[in-house]
């Protein structure tokens, strides 16, 4: 175990991690067209190795180099292959079958009519495809998102990633909303990959531009439609810069939440669509999304540049539900290996810096929860005008203690609207909160002083008690 640069400190384990188990080894031949489905607890460790020569193998559509092990912890995943293969697998899994009907083929079709779409714009200086993906939980809207990305990256293209949906962090922390551009391939074993404070990596890191949302669900509150605009006007001036991200397009990942509608309107669907331009909206797992969203949709109700062509996708029989307890463990995880790196090898080192209560500037998202929110789903944004109070000044105490803050670009004199705006250079964990002495122990992945910016506290991602033993 590392010590942590400045208190000598030590990451304290997962308390489920490295217990005991009968690793039993064993190979399973893949039939074409099939897929490995495995679920491995975060206490358990499952290693997966594509024998040399026998095939090839992804992971949601990015390949497995022959005889490299994988290993996965906590995870739910599929590993399928075009053209039969064999993986040698070690560990234990909590389930495990061979799935032989996938999706995978109508996604690769999928990709291939984005490719096509991608060509027409090198020819015309149009914008590549502009993608939405949208569907209930767990339909497999991120996996999508990931073999869309994958695909694309194969094929030379460099598409910008946008995940919209805060529950799960992409290169960043839960909580977030983020974008990215992918000229790499995806870090299998990771999710995503890394992005350049969350550790080493042999995959090029990725540098993500992020937001902080501080809430769980999209429809609470009244920063998510605000931080859309926001992101689509960061993403779209990117792609105005840059001809080969502006030919590839983007994909958007968004959260189940937003699908489920009320009496037919999709108010987030259609925020995000109009600000971004979408233009291939991608429909998987409801007949009735997919319905209300065509009529939405149909050429002649819809008025405007361009028309949305939108495209119904079937979910894979592999999705896996994933309870609360799982999700919050996998948030977890992802805020463990933003500080000490992936796996909980610890190969980063976070520093831990002591600070006054005067030096924190923090501003608390103000949710529904709490009796001040006069968020409507039928608002528009200007009642988002001059002057609306979005947070609440917060001076620390221990009910701070355990929490995440994202440190923003914004300073702490800004209006709300500026520090919701602004970007986060990076968050720090709260380790440690002495009411008497005024101090905080700050648990940060980059050296220095605690920076004077704006601070957001959210009350999401949940508090992660034990991070640092
Ligand atoms: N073909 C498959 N085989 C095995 N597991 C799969 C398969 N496809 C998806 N999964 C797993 O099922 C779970 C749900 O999939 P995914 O995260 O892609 O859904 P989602 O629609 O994005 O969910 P949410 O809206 O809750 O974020 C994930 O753990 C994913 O890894």
């Amino acid at each position: 175990m590392m010590s942590i640069p400045g208190l000598n400190l030590t990451a304290a384990p997962p308390e489920t991690l490295n217990l005991p188990q009968a690793i039993v080894t064993r190979t399973k031949v893949l039939a074409a067209n099939t897929e490995y489905r495995f679920e491995v607890a975060f206490s358990r460790t499952l290693a997966i190795k594509l024998l040399f020569g026998t095939g090839t193998a992804e992971f949601f559509g990015t390949e497995l180099a022959p005889n490299s092990t994988y290993t996965f912890q906590g995870t739910k995943g599929a590993i399928y292959t075009w053209e039969g293969c064999t993986l040698e697998i070690t560990g234990e899994a909590q389930s495990e079958y061979t799935g032989e009907e996938t999706q995978m083929m109508s996604y690769a079709n999928a990709h291939l009519a984005l490719e096509e779409l991608r060509e027409k714009s090198l020819h015309s200086r149009d914008h590549g495809p502009r993608v939405l993906i949208v569907g209930p939980e767990n339909v497999g809207k991120t996996s999508l998102a990931k073999i869309l990305t994958s695909y694309a990256v194969k094929s030379g293209r460099q598409p910008m990633v946008v995940n919209l949906d805060p529950r799960q962090g992409m290169l960043s922390a839960p909580g977030s909303l983020s974008a990215a551009a992918f000229s790499s391939i995806l870090d299998i074993e990771d999710g995503w990959g890394s992005s350049p404070i969350s550790g080493p990596s042999p995959v090029p890191v990725k540098m993500p531009l992020v937001y902080h949302y501080g809430l769980g669900n999209p429809e609470e509150g009244k920063l998510f439609r605000p931080l859309v605009t926001r992101m689509a006007l960061a993403v779209t001036s990117r792609l105005e810069g840059d001809t080969e991200s502006r030919q590839a397009g983007f994909i958007i990942d968004s959260p189940g939440a937003i699908s489920q509608g009320k009496g037919g309107v999709y108010e987030n669907i259609e925020h995000i669509i109009s600000e971004f331009s979408v233009n291939i909206l991608f429909v998987i797992g409801s007949e009735r999304l997919y319905s209300d969203l065509t009529r939405i949709y149909s050429n002649s109700n819809y008025n405007a540049d361009e028309p949305v062509a939108v495209v119904r996708l079937d979910k894979s029989g592999g999705c896996v539900d994933r309870d609360e307890t799982y999700m919050k463990q996998f948030r977890q995880a992802q805020i463990r290996s933003y500080f000490f790196g992936h796996k909980g090898d610890n190969a980063l080192g976070p520093n831990s810096q002591m600070a006054d209560f005067d030096d924190l500037s923090i501003f608390r998202v103000i949710d529904g929860s709490n009796g001040h929110a006069d968020f409507r789903p039928g608002d528009d944004d200007d009642v988002y005008g001059y002057g609306t109070t979005i947070y609440e000044r917060v001076t620390p105490s221990s009910m701070i203690q355990n929490s995440l803050l994202a440190i923003t670009t914004a300073s702490a004199n800004d209006k709300h609207e500026t520090i919701r705006d602004s970007s986060v250079r990076g968050y720090i964990y709260v380790a440690d909160v002495d009411d008497v002495k005024k101090k905080v122990r700050l648990l940060s992945p980059q050296p220095g002083h605690t920076p004077p910016n704006a601070m957001i506290l959210g009350s999401f991602p949940e508090d992660v008690p034990g991070l640092v033993g």
